[in-house]
């Protein structure tokens, strides 16, 4: 079943259309975005999240259309975390985290004891409950991650989308950041739509992959069935072998097109 649908989309930007897309976004999967430096991967996030006018087609998520939506309700059905966002830096991590409660909340009213339970168990989750009071410019790029993500966790979305999360994190943590989001995804179900770079990445973590090419949707598909030398020369232009270990299939890069 499809969480999110895209139903011939268009986006127009000057006299250029950086998008043009019909896609079903899987629920309760990681779906994974990948494709070459300007190929639409952020502006496909952007318009499933209404951030971007669409020029023609429509959004569903759940069935909702998200121009028709009111923005609190918006709030409550979709999250993106882009890829630098802006945290006001002498806000302090407690502070940041209850952001999330915003779409649940009237003006003044104070937080409700299920409210402030949600927060704890969202800091528990993505084990940042020893931080709530420090500042955020004083966090690691890893740390403010799971400030963000600990955020959308309290806002209660059912998608989360991420563009490029693991972008200025070393190895270790960029895993620690996937393993976080697979376990989100497992225990709590939540759908995961986010882009990375790493093709290898995206083919141990993503159960779905949408492959983007020049401002459309070249394949999608479970990554062990679409991803091929083949698929990879014409999306990526480079030359690469794929190798089989532990029931997982592995890019190997060799040379590039270029
Ligand atoms: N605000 C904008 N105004 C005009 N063109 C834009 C704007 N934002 C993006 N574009 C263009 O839209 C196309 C798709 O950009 P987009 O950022 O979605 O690609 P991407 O796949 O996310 O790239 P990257 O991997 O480099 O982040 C590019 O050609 C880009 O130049």
């Amino acid at each position: 079943m499809a969480i999110a649908s895209l139903q011939d989309i268009t986006i127009q930007r000057g006299d250029r259309v950086t998008l043009q897309a019909s896609l079903e976004i899987p629920e309760g999967k990681i779906t994974g975005i990948i494709g070459p430096n300007g190929s639409g991967k952020s502006t496909l996030l952007h318009s499933i999240s209404n951030l971007l006018k669409l020029s023609s087609g429509k959004v569903e998520i759940k069935g909702h259309d998200v121009q028709t939506l009111k923005r609190k309700e918006l709030a409550k059905q979709v999250t993106l975390l882009k890829q630098s966002e802006l945290m006001p830096m002498d806000f302090l991590v407690q502070d940041i985290v209850q952001f999330g409660r915003l779409p649940y909340q009237n003006n003044w009213q104070k937080e409700s004891s299920e409210g402030n339970q949600l927060i704890d168990w969202a800091m528990e989750e993505c084990r940042i409950s020893h931080l709530a009071d420090r500042q955020v410019d004083t966090l690691s790029g890893g740390e403010r991650q799971r400030v963000l993500i600990a955020m959308a966790l309290v806002q209660q979305t059912d998608i989360l989308l991420l563009d490029e999360p693991t972008t200025y994190l070393d190895v270790a943590h960029q895993l620690d950041l996937l393993h976080l989001l697979q376990r989100l995804h497992k225990n709590h179900g939540i759908s995961i739509v986010l882009v990375l770079h790493d093709l290898n990445q995206a083919m141990q973590y993503c159960d779905h992959l949408v492959v983007m090419r020049k401002g459309a949707i070249y394949q999608t598909g479970e990554p062990e069935h679409i991803v091929t030398s083949e698929l990879l020369k014409d999306v990526f232009q480079i030359q690469a072998t794929i190798s089989n270990e532990s029931d997982k299939l592995w890019i190997n890069p060799i040379g590039v097109y270029l």
